[in-house]
């Protein structure tokens, strides 16, 4: 008989529905076997004995009430069987609730960043919990430069004693899909705010474009990388991390309205890049680790119109990270938002978290 897995999917959003369109079409060894699948926020599919919900037709399937967090592991722990927990939501309370359900024995795939950079305390638990026997597996390949290869091959560096000297790059897909259509080496008139909406249709954006332009979302990245490297960061507000959202704009309730409001703005970003395009230059908006220095930063920089910044192409990310062995950085290039890039990095730490646990 082949090995199976239990898994649980939590969203089924603009990632959430790649990913379950691309577990769906699988062809491994390993069963996958969908005992819960929350579609949002109120409606799930699951029974009481554990049969696998169908994803050729979960988006018609009569739904029930999701599970709070507590019954649901304790559903998840009346299986008895090995268990993936894939979070495609960017819920923090989910995001909390990671130390227990690892504690617990259940794994978790995921490319939601808040558990893995938001108080230190919630990271040393993560990692402190995952650490004892029985523990779950934990894997978030996905929280930066989404399906890209970057937590993997740091995390290998660091394990086997190499030293970060310096971190930085291009870490936002809408930040670097904005700046790259709005900054160009030609003269252009595109406006800042029809480019952030092209960025929201295209799903590179999170939920609330605001997590996007006010920094954090870039923050919390470079939070993830510096913490792996061995910086202890407090907070993805411990730190200088500088804001696109108009200071008239900032307390505003919804995105919606924000969004509406926002080309009333668009003259003031415009003259910050004319500025750089008289001297040659474009804007990109970029984070740096530098542990030399013992500074962790987020904000826009300008680069000449020869540096490979300035020809980053659509949603690139594009991350160097230079270390003892590798003084000539490793770089790492490539669509760093999206459906698909994001949700196949999600399914690959779920496959490779299932061929470690799966029975
Ligand atoms: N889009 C991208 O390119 C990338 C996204 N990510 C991360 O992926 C995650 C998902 O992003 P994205 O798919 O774009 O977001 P979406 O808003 O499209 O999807 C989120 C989904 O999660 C559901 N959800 C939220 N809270 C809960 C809950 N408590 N229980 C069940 N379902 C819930 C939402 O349902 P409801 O409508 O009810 O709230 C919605 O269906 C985020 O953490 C984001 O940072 C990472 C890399 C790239
Ligand atoms: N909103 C994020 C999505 C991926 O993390 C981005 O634009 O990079
Ligand atoms: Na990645």
């Amino acid at each position: 008989m082949s090995k199976s897995v239990n898994v649980a999917i939590i969203g089924s959003g603009v990632v959430g529905s790649a990913f379950i369109s691309q577990l769906n079409g699988l062809k491994t060894a390993i069963k996958y076997n969908v005992v819960y699948l929350a579609k949002t926020s109120s409606e799930a599919l699951y029974s009481s004995d554990y049969q696998s919900v169908d994803l050729s037709s979960y988006k018609t399937s009569a739904t029930k009430p999701t599970l709070g967090l507590d019954e649901l592991l304790k559903f998840l722990q009346g299986a008895k069987k090995a268990t993936i927990l894939v979070d495609n939501t960017s819920n923090a309370s989910i995001a909390d609730y990671y130390p227990t359900f690892i504690k617990a024995g259940i794994s978790i795939a995921t490319p939601n960043k808040k558990a893995f950079s938001s108080d230190l305390k919630t990271w040393n638990e993560i990692f402190a919990n995952s650490a004892v026997p029985g523990a779950g597996l934990v894997a978030h390949e996905a929280t930066v430069g989404a399906g890209l290869p970057i937590i993997g091959p740091l995390r290998d560096l660091i394990t086997t004693g190499d030293k970060v000297d310096k971190i930085e790059g291009i870490f936002s897909g809408t930040l670097s899909y904005i700046f790259n259509e709005f900054s160009t080496t030609e003269k252009s008139d595109v406006k800042f705010s029809d480019v952030v909406k092209v960025a929201k249709k295209l799903g590179y954006t999170e939920p609330d474009p605001r997590d996007d332009l006010n920094g954090l979302d870039v923050a919390r990245k470079v939070t993830i990388l510096a913490r792996i490297s061995g910086f202890e960061v407090e907070s993805p507000t411990s730190f200088p991390v500088e804001s696109l959202i108009p200071k008239e704009l900032e307390g505003i309730e919804s995105a919606a309205e924000f969004l509406e409001k926002l080309p009333n703005y668009d003259a003031d970003i415009q003259k910050i890049k004319d500025e750089a395009f008289a001297e040659n230059k474009t804007l990109r908006f970029v984070g740096q680790v530098d542990f030399k220095a013992n500074k962790v930063s987020v904000g826009i920089g300008k680069y000449p119109f020869d540096h490979p910044f300035s020809a980053l192409k659509g949603s690139d990310n594009v991350i160097s990270i230079k270390t003892e062995r590798y003084p000539n950085p490793l770089i790492v290039q490539g669509a760093g938002a999206g459906s698909e890039v994001t949700a196949h990095g999600v399914l690959a730490d779920t496959i490779k978290i299932a061929e470690r646990i799966a029975n």
